[in-house]
This record gives C-alpha cells, structure tokens and sequence, in this order.
C-alpha cells in the first residue's frame, strides 16, 4: 500500500513522511498536509463536487471512529475504494490519541469558533491549526461542503448511536441531511439551538458545512471495539466517497429527533451533580427532579416533560458544560 494511506501508523509514531504526496494506480492523489492530515483528490474528470471533511480522534481516547477513517483510507489508497468526492483525513489531538487520554491539557472539543484565541497551550495551537486545515479544505466555491466528526462517549448510552446538529441563526437543519444520519445508521439526532464551540460547530457556523458529531459507542482503546458496529455508517460513508449513495428521499425513518432544553454549566468547584456514576445517556429525568447544584444556592430542578440527560460530567472545567438536558423534538422547523 502506499506509504500515505498509513496516516495513522505515520501519526502514531510521530512521522512526517518523505514524500508528501503520492498516487494511486487508479488516479487519485493522496497529499499529506501536516500531522494528522491527508487529503484524498479523485482523478480528473471523476470529481463528484463534494468536499467531504471527517475527523475522529479529537478526544484521544475515541478509537473506534479512528480505526473506521483508517480502514476507509486503506480503502483509498488500496484503489478497492474509487474516490469521486474531495476527502480529507484529520486526526484531531495526536499527542492525546499515542497517550490514549481524551485529551493533554485541557478538552480541544472546547476550543473553536475563537476559544483558542482566549487560551493557551498545546490544544490551543492545535484547535487553531485543525480550523486552518478546515478553513482551507472548504475554501473552493459552489461544491457541496460535509463535514462528520467522529467520537465516542465516556458511558453507555440508552440510544446507541447518535448525531448532534450545529445550530447557527437563520440556518435551518436539513431534513434530506436528516435522512442520511438515518440511513447511515444514526437512531437519534439532537438539533442544538444555539451557537457552539465545538469543531463541527466551527464548520456549520463558519465554513458554511453541513456538519455534525456523530457519537458511535462507548470509548475503548484500540484493538477492543468489537462492541462497537459501524457497518451501516461505513457503507454510507463509502457510497458517499464514491458518489454511489442511494437516493434517501425525505423519510426519517424512525429516527428519534430532540432539542436542547438547557446546558448545565458547572460554575464552581461546589458543583455537585446528583446523578449516579454509572447513569447512561438518555436516561430520563422526572419533573421536580434536583439534577445539580452549585454556589450562591443555584439549583437545577428539571421543569420539562420528557426530560432526559446526555454527557453528564461533574469533572469538567468550571464554565463548561457539565450535561445537556434534551427534550423530544416534533422536527417541525426542518427544511
Ligand atoms: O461522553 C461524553 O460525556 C462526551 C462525548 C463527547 O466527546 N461528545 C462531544 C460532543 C460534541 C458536541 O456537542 O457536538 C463532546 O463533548 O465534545
Ligand atoms: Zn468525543
């Protein structure tokens, strides 16, 4: 195979490669752009008009969506895959991913859209660089722009596989895009209502992508995510490279949608979630319920109906998000 298809051998040992681009037999350019970024170019004449961005790798920690991009690569680079659509490859935070840790410092998935510019260190120069590496992916006028970054959670999760949508004023969440999620395999989408910090956040807001996080399975470290089944979004993805995807039509089939009711956000180190270790995403929460509290007496008591908590992490940084309360969403303000 060719030496850049091993992106990911070449970012775990910390090598740049000699020969930064390369062809395969069947005529696509493979060019490696810096650490942990590869951009695949289809042959001339072969080219879709899409610009396809997938990351994974962000939190260190989250191999599975690795080892998905790096068979999907292996693909390419093999010629077993025909690429029709601009692809590129990005591992998001290297240092964390040879460590295995969600991340060095401090959570790069908390840096973009300008938190870097407010910060300092090793993720903070990384953040800047990977939304440099997208600036420019997504810089070529009138082709369709997508961007899926990869993760996995900390804890199991009631619904197994899921998206989060950026939100960004005047823009409405795309019910075709829905439809894809699906057929892809997601079982739930969550249509957040207000701008983010979040790297598919900076290419929905900024770069003018579709994009969204895609939340696969529960982490685990390399070689151990046999519980982990991305067949459906694999098949997907590869339709999608190869300009094959079938029609989706308008049907959401039974994809389950919900919206943001409210962040919790730990203040202080006072905060306190009540909330057992081992709860999973999507749990659901009764009204009256005392979820958290922190200083100067706040208390945050569930009001909605239907409430149900995801990403619930009493150890985050004071300021950041410490769970997302989510409410069923009716999709009423699809497009
Ligand atoms: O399991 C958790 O608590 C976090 C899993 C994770 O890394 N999720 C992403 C979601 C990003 C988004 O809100 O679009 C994150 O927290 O960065
Ligand atoms: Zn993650």
């Amino acid at each position: 195979m060719l030496a850049l298809g091993k992106l990911l051998e070449l970012t775990l040992t910390d090598h740049e490669p000699a020969e930064k681009t390369q062809v395969t037999p069947k005529g696509a350019r493979l060019r490696w752009l810096g650490e942990g970024a590869l951009e695949v170019r289809p042959p001339e004449g072969d080219d879709s008009g899409l610009d396809l961005l997938l990351s994974a790798g962000i939190h260190g920690n989250e191999t599975a969506p690795i080892e998905l991009l790096e068979r999907l690569l292996h693909g390419v680079a093999n010629g077993k895959i025909k690429p029709r659509a601009r692809v590129m490859f990005l591992f998001g935070n290297p240092a964390a991913i040879r460590k295995g840790e969600r991340f060095i410092e401090q959570d790069i998935n908390r840096l973009f859209n300008g938190r870097h510019e407010l910060s300092s260190g090793f993720e903070a120069l990384r953040a800047a660089e990977l939304e440099q590496f997208a600036r420019v992916f997504f810089s070529k006028p009138e082709r369709t722009r997508l961007h899926y970054d990869l993760h996995t959670a900390i804890r199991g999760s009631k619904i197994e596989q899921f998206a989060l949508y950026p939100y960004k004023e005047g823009r409405t969440h795309s019910r075709r895009e829905l439809a894809r999620l699906a057929a892809a395999g997601m079982e739930a989408v969550l249509l957040q209502s207000k701008s983010s910090i979040t790297f598919s956040a900076f290419t929905y807001e900024q770069l003018e992508a579709e994009a969204f996080t895609l939340e696969l399975g529960k982490a685990r470290p390399f070689g151990q995510n046999e519980g982990v089944n991305l067949d459906k979004l694999e098949e997907r993805l590869i339709q999608i490279i190869e300009g094959t995807e079938p029609e989706t039509g308008d049907s959401l089939d039974g994809l389950k949608l919900f919206s943001v009711a409210r962040e919790i956000i730990k203040h202080s180190d006072s905060f306190h979630l009540h909330l057992p270790a081992d709860i999973e995403n999507f749990s659901e929460l009764s009204k009256g319920y005392l979820l958290a509290e922190d200083l100067a007496e706040t208390r945050w008591v569930v009001e909605e109906e239907g409430a149900r908590i995801i990403f619930p992490n009493p150890k985050v940084k004071n300021g950041l998000r410490a769970g997302i309360l989510i409410v069923p969403d009716s999709g009423q303000r699809l497009a």
